[in-house]
């Protein structure tokens, strides 16, 4: 789940874009890029693997010139974990293009190739976004003018959506002439934009999450509409269009559940909002199958389950205790690379307060259960810390399919519920007794009033919203990307490091 920043501003940008990106780091751990235009249309890029803080240092920061710029939270779902494959990527024909992605292309293969027939297009990494820049760069070069007007990049985007198949939500910039934004015509990656008036004039922001609107201290204008392309010039005019032909309001579910952080609104939808009804949910669904239940005391899993278990020991009247404290230096493990670190960390990440467990009947709760490695771990944690009985819920079905559009799960027998029954998941996890939230029950608490047609709920339902999703390619993405195919193909991975510019 990679974070995008946009910004075309009347000041130097490189600021806002690293405060940005700052806020977006819960959606990516393992690299970050900048890339900022100064007004002669020189690019000037700072991208390696890390998190925002480690990459960025003053020594860069002074460097990146220019009034807008684009910015990059990187967690691979595509190609290889080396900084060659961090992003922003640039071509420098037509134009000088830099562009950032958010989702993963599913017809990434093809296109590749294409672009070698068609253009003779060399692209030197493994990654889907370059593609997605080269697809946007050939369809560009189409335009005969010298300076691409907001009709040819609406064209050029409608072709990227014909040939494109998968999602994304992408910023691009392109040298000299501003900043574009995109979302695939299903919307499931986000993206919002923010404005602000200021005595040169107005400065636009597009992100993935409205946090970075809030904190750069932008208005909060509207979400980037499934199919929409907008586009700011360097004198910081707006322009919009749909360019899809049949765009489908249909967001990733997993976004509510997990990635965003809850203080954002995403496609009208205030993340905190829905999870806590995840929670009044759950604790209905309680009440009916263990009427007379025996739970002592409810104890989130930190961090993003707590706006739902706070809710749920409410509607459950039983008492919240945060048990576990949470390590502030330690990230989110789920999307670390490897099941070994993810193991590791969450030991690292959490910690029991013995007097909340003992002798208590305890209710822990977490916003989902992937591979079971928090939960796991989580379980023998309270049982040491003295819990006569520890129950499980999970604010999330059982997550029993692969993601194929931007999170990390291609490996469905990586997960605990592959091939297995709640009671079988149940005695694998070690609980006395557990409970998932039923898929309907998700839908509804989380779209409470909004125009969402749907959603993508295919990591739950293997309902693959794109439509082009077969055996085949599972199988493929599967030998490509589980566990030990990436660390085989990072460590053999013999790439000279060599940037895309
Ligand atoms: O079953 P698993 O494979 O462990 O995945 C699910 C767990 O991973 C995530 O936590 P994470 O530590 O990533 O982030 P958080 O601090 O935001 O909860 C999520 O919140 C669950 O706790
Ligand atoms: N999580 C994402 O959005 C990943 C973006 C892109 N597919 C990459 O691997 O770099
Ligand atoms: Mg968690």
């Amino acid at each position: 789940m990679c974070g995008i920043i946009g910004i075309v501003g009347h000041s130097e940008v490189n600021q806002a874009l690293y405060d940005g990106l700052t806020v977006l780091q819960h959606r990516g751990q393992d690299a970050a890029g900048i890339m900022t235009c100064d007004d002669d249309g020189k690019f000037f890029l700072r991208k390696d693997n890390g998190l925002v803080k480690d990459v960025f240092h003053t020594r860069h920061m002074i460097r990146l010139k220019g009034k807008m710029g684009i910015g990059h939270i990187r967690y691979p779902t595509a190609g290889c974990s080396t900084s060659a494959e961090s992003q922003p990527f640039y071509v420098n024909s037509p134009f000088g293009i830099a562009l950032a992605h958010n989702g993963n292309l599913t017809n990434t293969k093809v296109l590749k190739d294409e672009l070698f027939q068609t253009d003779r297009r060399h692209l030197n990494t493994d990654s889907d976004s370059e593609v997605l820049l080269n697809v946007l760069a050939h369809e560009l070069q189409n335009s005969s003018k010298l300076t691409p007007l907001p009709e040819d990049i609406f064209k050029a985007v409608a072709q990227v959506h014909r040939r494109c198949k998968g999602a994304y939500a992408a910023v691009a910039m392109i040298s000299g002439v501003g900043v574009m934004a995109f979302r695939d015509p299903y919307g499931i990656r986000p993206a919002v934009i923010g404005k602000r008036e200021t005595a040169q004039g107005t400065e636009y922001v597009v992100a993935s999450e409205s946090v970075a609107v809030d904190i750069l201290d932008y208005e909060l204008v509207r979400d980037i509409e499934p199919g929409e392309c907008v586009f700011i010039d360097r004198k910081g005019n707006f322009y919009s269009q749909q360019c899809a032909d049949n765009p489908i309001k249909s967001p990733c579910i997993f976004e509510y559940v997990y990635f965003a952080r809850p203080d954002s609104m995403m496609d009208g939808i205030s993340v905190h909002k829905s999870r806590m009804r995840m929670g009044t949910k759950l604790a209905h669904k309680i009440k009916r199958e263990f009427p007379d239940h025996d739970i002592d005391v409810v104890i989130p899993i930190p961090d993003t389950s707590r706006s739902a278990a706070l809710q749920l020991s409410y509607d459950l009247g039983v008492v919240y205790r945060e048990g576990f404290i949470k390590n502030r230096y330690i990230g989110r493990t789920f999307i670390m690379p490897g099941q070994t670190m993810r193991k590791k960390s969450v030991r690292q990440k959490l910690n029991a307060i013995d007097l909340e467990f003992r002798g208590k009947n305890v209710l822990l709760v977490d916003d989902s259960i992937v591979r079971g490695t928090t939960s796991q771990q989580i379980v023998q944690m309270a049982r040491d810390a003295g819990a006569n009985k520890v129950y499980l819920a999970s604010a999330a079905p059982p997550v029993r399919f692969p993601n194929v559009y931007g999170i990390d799960m291609p490996s469905a027998n990586e997960f605990v519920a592959h091939d297995r029954s709640v009671e079988e998941i149940s005695k694998e996890l070690g609980v006395d007794w557990l409970v998932y939230q039923d898929l309907p029950d998700l839908v509804s608490a989380i779209n409470k009033k909004s125009d969402v047609e749907r959603f993508d709920t295919s990591c739950f339902d293997g309902e693959y919203i794109t439509g082009d999703i077969d055996a085949n390619y599972l199988y493929y993405i599967d030998a490509m990307r589980n566990d030990l195919s990436k660390q085989t193909s990072d460590k053999s991975n013999a790439v000279i490091e060599l940037h895309n510019n």
